[in-house]
């Protein structure tokens, strides 16, 4: 593996303009990229990823901390670190709404030194690639938000850089568009050999295309693992009964004593029973308690846990939680 970025120690305070209160962003944020990986950086809201984001592509600098680019620092080697980096921060305001989807494109391209003649190939083969054909000649503030965000991150792949950082690529957008661009997003890494930072609140992307994640809470990292291990490491056997009626007390009574934490719904005509098993073996503890009496079980479900319920159990804990790393 190939890193890409390393990020080191870095840290960032900003003062409030009214108040000159003292905000501490960023406290302490290490963590590495490797070539060719899509990273999710996740955290809750005001943990830091923005900010960690603005230093990585040169809008802020830090405090402290370094951040290197293909072996080049970024504040020692600016320009020829930063060449290597491409970001879409706010989706759509990175575009020029009065233009058309070319026009963009010719426009960020043009940017980059390059003759229209020249990149008119690149132009039409993002154009396809980002299924806008048929949206060329369109003024932007017509599209959709998932057109317009399509075509930002597009204007990202311009550059031909190796990095490309989204700030909430799927923000706003449909369940169909948001898959649409997630399908994109794994189309750019495989094709165009490109490297993706995401900083997101969609535990989908997270789950559905990231292989790793940092996550940041109260301006430091809290877990740095692959998103597979996190997946193991918080599978908790967790089931759900249903049942054709009313668990009887005594029923009732031994499952407080086996499984605390179990949750009972009771309704006359279909109860529920939540349990979570410790170890796969004590299914057949509940398959006791459940054949003490004649209630028809309807079905035992294994509940799958997702991606949403393991961040909120890592942040949970806020900045006292211990680094979660299962590798
Ligand atoms: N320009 C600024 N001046 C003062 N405080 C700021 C400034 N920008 C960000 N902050 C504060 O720094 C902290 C981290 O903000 P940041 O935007 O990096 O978090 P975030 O993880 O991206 O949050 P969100 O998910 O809400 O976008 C927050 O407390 C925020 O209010």
């Amino acid at each position: 593996m190939e890193p890409i970025i390393e990020v080191k120690n870095l840290m960032k305070t900003y003062k409030k303009r009214r108040t000159k209160e003292l905000v501490h962003a960023v406290t302490d944020v290490s963590f590495t990229v490797n070539r060719g990986e899509i990273l999710g950086l996740l955290g809750p809201n005001g943990a830091g990823k923005t900010t960690t984001i603005k230093m990585i592509c040169g809008l802020l600098i830090p405090d402290s901390g370094t951040i290197t680019v293909n072996g080049l620092n970024n504040q020692k080697k600016r320009f020829d670190s930063l060449r290597h980096i491409s970001a879409v921060l706010e989706g759509n305001r990175n575009l020029y709404w009065r233009l058309t989807v070319r026009e963009n494109l010719e426009y960020f391209a043009g940017n980059r030194g390059a003759s229209r003649k020249e990149v008119a190939g690149k132009i039409d083969d993002l154009l396809e690639k980002f299924r806008l054909k048929d949206k060329e000649n369109e003024l932007v503030n017509r599209l959709s938000r998932g057109m317009q965000q399509k075509l930002a991150i597009a204007v990202a792949m311009l550059a031909e850089s190796d990095v490309i950082l989204l700030d909430e690529p799927t923000l706003g957008l449909d369940v169909e568009t948001g898959y649409e661009v997630r399908q994109l997003l794994r189309e750019i890494v495989r094709d165009y050999n490109r490297t993706i930072i995401i900083s997101t609140h969609d535990m989908d992307v997270v789950q559905d295309l990231c292989e790793r994640t940092v996550i940041v809470n109260q301006g430091k990292i809290v877990t740095d693992d692959r998103v597979e291990n996190l997946m193991k490491l918080f599978d908790i056997r967790s089931y759900t009964v249903t049942l054709s009626g009313l668990l009887s007390a005594q029923q009732q009574q031994l499952l407080l004593q086996q499984f605390p934490n179990h949750v009972y719904t009771p309704d006359t005509v279909q109860s529920k029973l939540e349990v979570d098993l410790a170890k796969s073996e004590e299914i057949y503890n509940l398959f006791d308690v459940l054949k003490m009496e004649a209630t028809p079980v309807e079905s035992i479900d294994r509940n799958t846990v997702n991606f949403e319920q393991i961040f909120m159990q890592i942040v949970k804990g806020g900045t006292n939680d211990a680094m979660v790393k299962s590798s």
